[in-house]
């Protein structure tokens, strides 16, 4: 009875042919044997891929005859040559094939936002042949976007993203017609531009633009297939579409705008937004070409430090959804930005807590410090941080510790040890040291201590004392 094909009662040197022992061969011998082995396998593949062809059961290169024939029997214009020739990989597909290039190439899909999922949802949207793309986004390109916004150039670094990504995309698949817009998509804007495209992709990084999207596809019908990743993980659902849920349904209300984290906070690593925006593009091929099962009513979880999928069922409509329910309040779009009580950009919002005399700017620091004056000085960003940049003698300790009871007798340790009773706190932008200062104001026992933060961070001391300093 076989063993199920292993070598066992045999030398390696037996296995494959099992006639020659070559356990005796030279290095010559051995190499000259694999050269021979390896002509003859090119030569069986040649022949393999010749009996292919001829029989029809696979052929990588299509004939366009073949196809025509095919498009004219189900009553579709045929494709071109050249059409043939360029999709032909995807032609060969037989749930895709001819009737969905077609279906492709008549669709369009508009793209919200031109970052690091709009980038590579755009190219392989574009490279699959959809006919119109229309790509929104009011930023600039920015040297730290390239690490992940992957069809903008150095060469563009400071040019209208939009415009980068459409000359791109031109560059790959000059038969896509591509709609920039350098526009902020707002709600006197989003209905007028979402009614003329069938296919919706949310690849912006903000909760009012998020809720602005879902409420201008529903009430313009349309799927919003909606992509989001940060550090490590990203997730992917389909809103409205084939009576799944939509964005409201799930979420009713919006989140608190300080338990939001954005990428230029949390960090992202490329790849990541990579994976979630090309999965944008299959989602949008799907429900256009009809083709397989969308992620409606489930919600897609991309773990990539692990590399793990997982798949979870999200609730049906709910009938009591303000926008899509049975009976809906919201009939037109609404002030987004109130209603999630948040801008819808993520960039930094500069938040000042602190009166001026608890402040002190980077000039006056440096003055400070020039002077020699006393003070332990409170780094509160992440340890990581500081491994980019730094100013002289700080000490570390991140935000979330600050007022643990270690830190603060570390804090008064260091006061006495100087005879001073200064504490100046710094972070990256001037927000979290502002934070601190209240924290610390709360749990410093002695009234008499003089706690300030720096003015604008690192940022603010890379831009005006030290140009040296690197930006992040
Ligand atoms: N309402 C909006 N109108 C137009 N574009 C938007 C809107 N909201 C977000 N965007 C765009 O969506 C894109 C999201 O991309 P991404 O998440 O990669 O962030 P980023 O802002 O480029 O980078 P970072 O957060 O690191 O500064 C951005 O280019 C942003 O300008
Ligand atoms: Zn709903």
């Amino acid at each position: 009875m076989s063993d199920g094909g292993g070598t066992a009662g045999h030398s390696l040197a037996e296995a494959g042919d099992g006639m020659q022992d070559r356990s005796q061969w030279s290095k010559e011998k051995l190499l000259e044997e694999l050269q021979k082995k390896e002509e003859e396998n090119q030569n069986l593949k040649l022949q393999l891929q010749q009996h292919q062809n001829a029989t029809g059961s696979y052929s990588p290169v299509i004939s366009s005859d073949i196809l025509n024939h095919q498009l004219q029997a189900i009553g579709e214009r045929p494709l071109t040559c050249a059409q043939v020739a360029r999709y032909s990989r995807q032609l060969i597909l037989p749930e895709f094939g001819p009737r969905g290039q077609r279906m492709l190439s008549a669709a369009s899909v508009l793209i919200v936002g031109c970052g690091g999922l709009g980038c590579p949802a755009a190219v392989y949207l574009a490279a699959a042949g959809v006919g119109r793309l229309g790509l929104v986004d009011y930023d600039l390109v920015e040297l730290n976007n390239l690490h992940r916004q992957v069809l903008h150039t150095e060469e563009r670094v400071g040019t209208s993203k939009a415009l980068s990504i459409a000359q791109s995309i031109k560059a790959l698949n000059s038969e896509v017609e591509v709609v920039p817009y350098e526009i902020s998509f707002t709600s006197s804007v989003a209905l007028e531009v979402v009614k003329q495209y069938e296919v919706v992709l949310d690849c912006t990084d903000n909760v009012a633009t998020r809720y602005l999207l879902n409420d201008a596809c529903v009430l313009a019908d349309r799927p919003l297939v909606s992509g989001s990743a940060l550090r490590f993980e990203g997730q992917l659902t389909v809103y409205h579409h084939q009576g799944g849920p939509c964005f409201r349904c799930i979420h009713p209300k919006p989140p608190p705008p300080e338990t939001v984290t954005n990428c230029s906070d949390g960090g992202v690593l490329g790849a990541v937004p990579g994976v979630i925006g090309c999965m944008q593009a299959l989602e949008a091929i799907k429900i256009i070409t009809n083709v397989g099962t969308p992620l409606s009513q489930k919600l897609l979880l991309f773990d990539g430090l692990r590399g793990t999928f997982l798949t979870v069922k999200l609730r049906g409509m709910k009938s009591t959804c303000e926008i899509c329910g049975e009976e809906p309040s919201i009939k037109q779009l609404i002030d987004y930005e109130q209603f999630c009580g948040a801008a819808a950009t993520d960039k930094d919002k500069g938040v000042t807590l602190l009166e001026r005399n608890e402040r002190v700017t980077v000039e006056e620091y440096r003055t400070l410090m020039e002077a020699n004056k006393p003070h332990v000085l409170i780094d509160v960003r992440l340890p990581v941080e500081l491994e980019i940049c730094s100013l002289p003698n700080c000490i570390n300790i991140p935000l979330k510790d600050i007022d643990k009871a270690e830190s603060i007798s570390l804090i008064q340790k260091k006061l006495s040890d100087l005879g001073s009773k200064s504490v100046v706190c710094v972070c990256r932008r001037g927000n979290d040291s502002q934070l601190a200062v209240r924290q610390l104001e709360a749990s410093l026992s002695q009234p008499d201590y003089q706690v300030k933060d720096i003015i604008g961070g690192l940022t603010a001391w890379a831009h005006k004392i030290d140009n040296s300093m690197p930006v992040y």
